[in-house]
């Protein structure tokens, strides 16, 4: 019977994600078990990709092998491993299995193993039970018998992901992305997953981005993730946050300077946009540069080139931008803040990134990977929410989004320690710990559901990128009033292909 629901599973045409969650819910009836849990190998930590049983922020954790000795017992042998309900090694679930009313707190029965796709180990497949004596020797060897249909699965899920990024390789003439291991951008909300996948295509795309969004909504982590997915990766990403840059320090700072060019300049020094030659230079809080420094980035953007301060010669660079600000940069243009020929110069391609409150129970997966950080920093055994925490956490408006929610779990921990709880027992973090000011909560309203698209109704990417090209073209056009070839200069392209393309897209 189970194995009939494993092999119909692996043929259907299912999205990854959901065969695998499928085959842990399979598990976990066929075994009649706590929980069932697949985690994947990265680096030298186990990270769950498919739970089942298991609170939902376990999602967010991390296991460093080196600290979770019983996964690194698991990991290391081919055959099931069995711990005795007595074993005294630390189980990296406890607490986190879900428990009905009168169960004990504790795992006591748990086994695992190991799981190996094309001759490559690849993660570890865990059952956990709350009643002593669930698993037995039989239940050893068909666990041995399941793993091979769970590797299975895992290889179908792996050759659609390069199917699907092959796929678009095609489409977009781009090479293959290394999107698979860009993963530290954690939520599974489809307003996320969804944003993700426009961001892997955009980043093979080397078209100008600017990310905007709400302080803490994770731009730096999103403009990472850019230049890692795109042919720029092997090249450095250079980082300059332009709040930071006092005006008279901007100049030299962007572009270099030459030995003499004023007192204190006792060397030739190169700038930010040499020491990104040939990869990206992302431009933090890009709304706070001031305007004389605004306008010698637009020519640079513009022309391709930069003049080292006190020098003559301009020097070539190529450099990919992708600017950043938690300002409505629109805004600043019309209060006279920031140049309008700039921002069209810079928002070729524009992504906002939602906020923490929009992303349903993201909350909940990040608050597991910031308690497993938590728990690993404090030297705790176990570190989880009380489910009042979590409706807290899920109540809650965020308005300092994922880097409030960080500090309020490390807060929230320390705490808890600090008012008796012991490092060796299951530390569970209540609301009043989390402190959340009630001023903040979040009002949940139909705007902030996302709304999930069927495929008829999904905009394609070529619509996407033509509507935002007709977007830009627009605006370059009003705020050159009306000149094509100031326009073209703008943007950067050529006037005769800014007239075609502006005929294609049925601007002109
Ligand atoms: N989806 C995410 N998964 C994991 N960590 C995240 C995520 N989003 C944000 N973070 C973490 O939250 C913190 C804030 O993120 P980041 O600095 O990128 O925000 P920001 O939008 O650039 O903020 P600001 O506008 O204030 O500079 C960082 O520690 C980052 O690693």
């Amino acid at each position: 019977m189970l194995d009939d629901t494993l092999l119909a599973d692996l043929v259907a045409d299912l999205p990854s994600a959901v065969r695998l969650q499928r085959l842990v819910r399979t598990l976990r009836e066929g075994f009649r078990c706590g929980a069932v849990c697949l985690l994947r190998l990265e680096a030298d930590a186990l990270r769950p990709v498919a739970v089942d049983g298991l609170a939902r922020e376990a999602l967010g954790r991390r296991f460093e092998v080196a600290h979770h000795p019983r996964l690194a017992t698991i990991l290391a042998s081919r055959r099931t491993t069995l711990f005795a309900p007595d074993a005294d090694l630390p189980d990296p679930y406890d607490g986190l299995v879900e428990q009905q009313p009168g169960q004990p707190l504790h795992v006591h029965d748990c086994m695992g193993i190991s799981l190996h796709v094309e001759g490559e180990p690849w993660g570890v497949l865990t059952l956990d039970a709350l009643e002593a004596g669930t698993f037995d020797a039989a239940d050893r060897m068909t666990l041995e018998r399941y793993a091979l249909l769970v590797e299975a699965a895992v290889r179908v899920s792996r050759l659609e992901q390069d199917l699907r990024a092959l796929r678009m390789t095609h489409q977009e003439g781009s090479p293959l992305l290394s999107a698979p291991e860009a993963r530290d951008i954690l939520g599974h909300s489809g307003v996320l997953q969804r944003l993700l996948g426009e961001l892997d295509v955009v980043a093979a795309s080397d078209l100008t981005v600017l990310l905007s969004g709400e302080t803490g909504v994770g731009k730096e982590l999103f403009a990472r993730r850019l230049h890692r997915c795109s042919s720029r990766r092997e090249a450095p990403l250079v980082q300059i946050n332009c709040a930071a840059l006092p005006e008279s320090l901007a100049e030299s700072e962007l572009f270099g300077h030459v030995k003499g060019a004023f007192s204190g300049a006792s060397t030739d020094r190169a700038g930010r946009f040499e020491a990104a030659d040939g990869g990206t230079l992302f431009l933090d809080e890009i709304g706070e540069l001031p305007l004389s420094i605004q306008a010698k980035l637009l020519r640079t953007l513009q022309e391709g080139e930069i003049q080292r301060l006190g020098e003559d010669t301009p020097r070539r660079v190529d450099v990919r931008i992708i600017a950043a600000t938690n300002r409505q940069l629109a805004d600043s243009v019309r209060e006279g803040g920031f140049r309008a020929d700039l921002y069209h110069r810079l928002s070729v391609y524009p992504v906002a990134i939602p906020p923490l409150r929009e992303r349903g129970s993201d909350v909940l997966v990040l608050a597991g990977h910031f308690l497993e950080i938590n728990r690993m920093r404090l030297g705790v055994r176990s570190l989880r929410l009380s489910p009042e925490a979590e409706q807290a956490l899920l109540a809650y408006g965020w308005p300092g989004n994922v880097r409030e929610l960080e500090h309020v779990i490390s807060r929230a921990a320390i705490k808890a320690l600090s008012h008796g709880a012991s490092r060796d027992d299951i530390v569970t973090l209540m609301p009043a710990w989390l402190d959340l000011p009630v001023s903040a909560e979040r009002v949940v309203g139909a705007a902030e559901t996302p709304k999930v698209l069927n495929e008829a109704e999904s905009p394609t990417l070529r619509e996407r990128v033509e509507k935002t090209q007709r977007q830009a073209i627009r605006e370059a056009l009003e705020s050159c009033d009306g000149g094509w070839a100031a326009a073209a200069r703008c943007l950067a392209v050529d006037p005769s292909n800014l007239h075609k393309l502006a005929r294609r897209l049925g601007v002109k």
